[in-house]
């Protein structure tokens, strides 16, 4: 391996281009080595004023380049069972966006699949572990300062939708970052996973029942719940309320400048996840390739991939049945423990 990452991405969506300029501006001992994308004109818009870079429209033409040491997958969730399998074959290592792929079977697969070839070369895009205020409410639980943690208040909301956004991925896009922090901030296991449809927005696309109300308990018996609101219209928000022994946290709420001025008072709504999570996903991709450099990588890992995929799919039955679902798990290998 060169001493810079030589990194492919792979999707140059919303997601992969935002990666890509950090990859290329921010990021060091890293460099933007090809950028894979079926559309070939967005391929070549991503490669614009970035030196030494290819486009091209077959992620296998990437594997198999020898100018490509490292794999940064932003295509939609649906794909990345596939590409991962390979980019294990070729040992190298994994940036997978969330979700790791969107059911538990698959993802045990890709679990499977690591373990046997013995190291960790997947981290998943679970940026919000790189949050500052995430790291401090973990930690909060931890130290025991404030007692024991007794339950979480999570709030979702987007603006909006993109197109073909279904109402299962209610849950397996959005609720499954949730489900991250939960096992993040207890460093517990979800047991089972409740979801309930009261009165919806008229502002969904058809198909989609907005917003949802998810209950999770976890291994101890912390409860937490969840608002999913995805056609929200007025904005971006992403927070947690923690409930502890002696303490109540807040994290997540917009902080920036309050001013007054022309007889009104207040300040700015965050627009989109890019804003408010921009600085954590820098530190989560300047982490993995610091990592990718010393051999092993750390972060949330294919296990937590797993983990997440199995609450997502105790989601969306859940979703379907109206009952609480238990959250089945296999044992974890011992690469993850
Ligand atoms: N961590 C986060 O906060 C966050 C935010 C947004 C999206 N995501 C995740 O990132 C991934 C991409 O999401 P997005 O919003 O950028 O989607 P997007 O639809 O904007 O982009 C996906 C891109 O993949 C390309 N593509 C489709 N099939 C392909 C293939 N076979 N080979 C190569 N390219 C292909 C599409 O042409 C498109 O450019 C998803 O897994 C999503 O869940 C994560
Ligand atoms: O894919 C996006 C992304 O993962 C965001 O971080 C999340 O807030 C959205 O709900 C989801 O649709």
């Amino acid at each position: 391996m060169s001493p810079t990452l030589r990194v492919a991405v792979i999707g140059a969506g919303r997601m992969g281009a935002d990666h890509i300029q950090r990859l290329h501006h921010r990021i060091s001992g890293a460099e933007v080595a090809a950028v894979v994308d079926i559309d070939e004109a967005r391929a070549n818009a991503a490669i614009a004023g970035i030196e030494g870079a290819v486009a091209l429209t077959d992620a296998q033409a990437a594997l198999d380049s020898p100018d490509v040491d490292a794999l940064l997958i932003a295509t939609p969730g649906f794909l990345h069972h596939d590409i991962l399998l390979k980019a294990l074959e070729r040992d190298i290592p994994i940036l997978c966006e969330k979700p790791l792929t969107p059911d538990a079977a698959s993802s045990w697969e890709i679990v499977q699949a690591e373990a046997k070839l013995g190291r960790k070369r997947i981290q998943v895009g679970f940026m919000r572990r790189y949050d500052a205020e995430y790291a401090q409410l973990r930690a909060l639980v931890a130290g025991g300062e404030l007692g024991e943690l007794l339950m979480l208040h999570h709030q979702h909301r987007n603006p909006d939708t993109p197109a073909g956004f279904t109402n299962e991925m209610l849950i397996n896009d959005s609720v499954v970052h949730e489900f991250d922090a939960i096992r993040f901030f207890t460093n517990e296991e979800i047991t089972s996973v409740q979801v309930r449809l009261g009165k919806a927005t008229k502002n969904a696309p058809a198909g989609q029942h907005d917003p949802q109300h998810v209950l999770i308990e976890t291994e101890s018996g912390v409860l937490a719940d969840v608002e999913i609101y995805v056609n929200a219209l007025f904005g971006y928000e992403v927070a947690t309320q923690a409930s502890f022994e002696t303490g109540i946290v807040s994290i997540g709420n917009d902080s920036g400048p309050y001013v007054r001025t022309a007889g009104k008072w207040g300040g700015n709504v965050t627009p989109g996840f890019e804003e408010r999570f921009g600085a954590a996903y820098d530190t989560e991709i300047q982490a993995w390739v610091d990592a990718a450099a010393k051999g092993e990588l750390g972060g949330p890992s294919a296990w937590d991939g797993y983990a997440t995929a199995a609450c997502c799919e105790a989601g969306v039955e859940a979703q379907r049945t109206g009952q609480k679902v238990a959250v089945k798990l296999n044992a974890k290998p011992s690469l993850y423990s």
